[in-house]
């Protein structure tokens, strides 16, 4: 794993010494947006029009993050729209690669080895992290966006006027809500996983841990008394929520030491995550190979060896009598 500098590719591990034995996540650079009519979005400049062909999506089907952005993508019929590449589960030294393997779609914009050449691509002098979900213009040649979080909600609206299919994950009067417990879950569960998997101190690592249970335990809670985190109706909040679900009893319960208790343990979390697992078309977005071989290989300060785990077996199929609350 590593960064550009510069423009320059250095291999380097995230710093938990400034910080106290903390993992800070970075903020994302690229922060424009497609609209409907190439207007500004909330940040970043115009000029991004929804057209169909003209955009392409780089996820790594490993990433809770990238994940997000591939789910809005297939709730929102926008595959033929928007075209897709798929980097390697292996991310070392030159960090997210196009090399090959099961799964893997490569780069078709300038058949890129490496994604960091689609950050120097568009910007010789790139400073900082390479990540995906990556968004790019192929009209423009420039990157949109590197912020799921973004992505998510231009694919949820922007591209409703061509041919997207219906559906409102976002919807105005459920905002203040939805943010609110987007807020929660992404502090707490979403990054939270990662601060108690990336801490390089006990007391710091122990104090993560019981933040992300502790919010668990209220989900599973709320989920008694409704069957999504807003109501009766689901949302980004849900999708959001998903893709860290999805991988915690197979990664983050070992790998990242999240095992006060499994998602299996969670009466009403479990049911929830199978029930959107399936949801028409979201499994086909979600890649076990993908994302154990990522986590367990990809990270030598936690797993030196990159053994990758044969289990668990789970069953993520949902019986009938279990599919109504
Ligand atoms: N804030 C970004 C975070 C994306 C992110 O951190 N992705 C990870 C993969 S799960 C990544 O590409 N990491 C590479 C790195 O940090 O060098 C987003 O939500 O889009």
């Amino acid at each position: 794993m590593g960064l550009l500098v510069d423009g320059k590719w250095y291999d380097q591990w995230y710093d938990t010494e400034s910080s106290g034995g903390r993992f800070i996540r970075s903020d994302s650079q690229f922060r424009n947006w497609v609209t409907k009519d190439g207007s500004a979005g909330p940040t970043g400049e115009s000029g991004f029009k929804a057209e169909a062909g003209r955009y392409h999506l780089y996820v790594s089907l490993a990433c809770p993050w990238a994940s997000r952005a591939l789910i809005m993508r297939k709730l929102k019929g926008l595959e033929e729209m928007i075209s897709l590449s798929v980097v390697n589960p292996y991310m070392g030294e030159n960090g997210w690669t196009f090399a090959e393997d099961q799964g893997v779609i490569k780069d078709p914009i300038i058949d890129a080895d490496y994604l960091y050449q689609i950050y120097t691509h568009v910007d010789p002098d790139y400073s900082g992290r390479v990540t995906v979900p990556v968004l790019y213009d192929k009209k423009q040649d420039k990157i949109v966006s590197n912020e799921s979080s973004e992505i998510m909600r231009m694919f949820n609206s922007a591209f409703d006027g061509v041919g997207a299919k219906a559906g409102d994950y976002y919807p105005e009067e459920l905002r203040t809500e939805i943010d609110a417990i987007n807020e929660k879950v992404y502090n707490n569960v979403n990054n939270g996983v990662y601060k108690a998997g990336f801490a390089t101190k006990q007391e710091v690592y122990e104090q993560e841990v019981q933040n992300l249970f502790s919010v668990l335990d209220e989900l599973e809670e709320r989920l008694t008394q409704q069957p999504y985190l807003v109501g009766d109706q689901l949302t980004e909040a849900d999708w959001r929520l998903f893709t860290t679900l999805v991988r915690f009893d197979s990664v983050y319960f070992g790998h990242f030491k999240c095992n006060i208790h499994a998602l299996t343990d969670y009466k009403n979390l479990w049911r929830y995550a199978r029930e959107l697992y399936n949801y028409p078309g979201i499994k086909d977005t979600v890649d076990f190979y993908h994302i154990k071989n990522h986590y367990y290989r990809s990270h030598p300060t936690i797993n030196p060896n990159g053994i990758v785990p044969v289990g668990p077996q789970l069953d993520w199929r949902l019986p009938e009598e279990d599919r109504k609350k």
